[in-house]
């Protein structure tokens, strides 16, 4: 039966360590390989990807600003993620392409730019909490404090230090409608990179605001604007965990809406990491009765198959 699934790519199905272009195409060439066994599983799926940029945009926002002058001017933090979407949705389009023929599916890629509205008076432009660029020791963050006293330099989910900048709720997705469209057509669509590009309404027109958008929550959004049955949220981790990375971890299979809202609320999901998907998973189950899916990118197989990693329902 066709099913219509938004697929939402964590940071390791574009980073590594390495953050070249060069790596960062062939990580690509694998997770673009774990997702056409999606397709060939169920070649009448209709598939819309999204992806983060989270390290993207911020060593390119740094590229900016350390190489710009009066004649070339820095970038604006909107603008760079505009960039970076641009950019990984043409390494994904490429790298699907290939995946598609090496497994003998006739899907045509468009990787479409997007813009996601949100609020100028939304909360977050006054409490920066995305991360973005690289990893910095305490010693660093402290120096680069003092440099840039503008900045909001704080520690990321205890991996280290990391600049932080706004991240407002989604609201629309321009696109949206255009991206039903061509993903009934059968075409697999990258969408809403980095979350999409944030922009404010602005009388008849849209105006980019420095902000990116958490791409669990844009993905939510828009698998509820295009009225998808599934959304599967690929990270590092099988499963969603009580008590994680504990001695008394549990692995969950199966949540219910209610039970995750407790174990959220009981400080189960860390903030930045695990609790965004979960809210994402809920804020989508709510609107639609669908189903929401948190499983890791090499358990795509697993979860087709088996219906392996963490299930959320109403
Ligand atoms: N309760 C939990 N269950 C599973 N993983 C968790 C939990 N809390 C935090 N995590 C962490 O969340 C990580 C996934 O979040 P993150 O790395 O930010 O996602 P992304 O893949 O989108 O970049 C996991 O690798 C794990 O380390
Ligand atoms: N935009 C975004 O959420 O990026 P990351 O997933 O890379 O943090």
């Amino acid at each position: 039966m066709t099913k219509r699934i938004v697929v939402a790519l964590g940071g390791n199905a574009i980073l590594t360590k390495d953050a070249s272009a060069t790596a960062q195409q062939l990580a690509l060439i694998k997770t673009a390989n774990q997702l056409a066994a999606l397709l060939t599983a169920n070649s009448d799926w209709q598939v819309i990807i999204t992806h983060g940029n989270g390290p993207q945009v911020g060593n390119l926002l740094l590229q900016q600003q350390r190489g710009s002058n009066k004649d070339i001017p820095a970038m604006p933090l909107y603008t760079v993620g505009a960039m970076t979407q641009g950019a990984i949705g043409f390494w994904l389009a490429n790298a699907l392409n290939q995946a598609f023929m090496e497994h003998g599916l006739d899907h045509q890629v468009v990787s479409l730019i997007t813009r996601t509205i949100v609020d100028g008076q939304d909360k977050a432009f006054q409490r920066p909490t995305k991360p973005i660029g690289p990893f910095y020791s305490p010693k660093m963050a402290e120096h680069l404090q003092g440099l840039h006293p503008d900045w909001t330099i704080l520690a990321d989910a205890g991996r280290g230090y990391r600049r932080m900048v706004p991240s407002p709720q989604p609201l629309d997705i321009i696109e949206a409608p255009i991206i039903q469209h061509l993903v009934s057509q059968g075409i697999t669509l990258i969408a809403a990179g980095g979350g999409g590009i944030p922009v404010v309404r602005v009388g008849n027109s849209y105006a980019g605001i420095d902000a990116v958008i958490d791409k669990d929550y844009s993905a939510a959004k828009l698998a509820e604007l295009v009225d998808a049955d599934i959304l599967l949220m690929l990270t590092t981790v099988q499963n969603v965990y009580l008590n994680y990375d504990t001695p008394q971890q549990t692995k969950l299979t199966h949540l219910t809406v209610a039970q995750a809202q407790q174990f959220l609320d009981e400080g189960h999901f860390a903030p930045g990491s695990m609790q965004p998907k979960i809210q994402a998973a809920m804020n989508f189950v709510r609107r639609t009765d669908k189903t929401a899916v948190i499983t890791s990118l090499d358990n795509v197989t697993g979860y087709l198959q088996s219906g392996l990693g963490t299930i959320i329902t109403n």
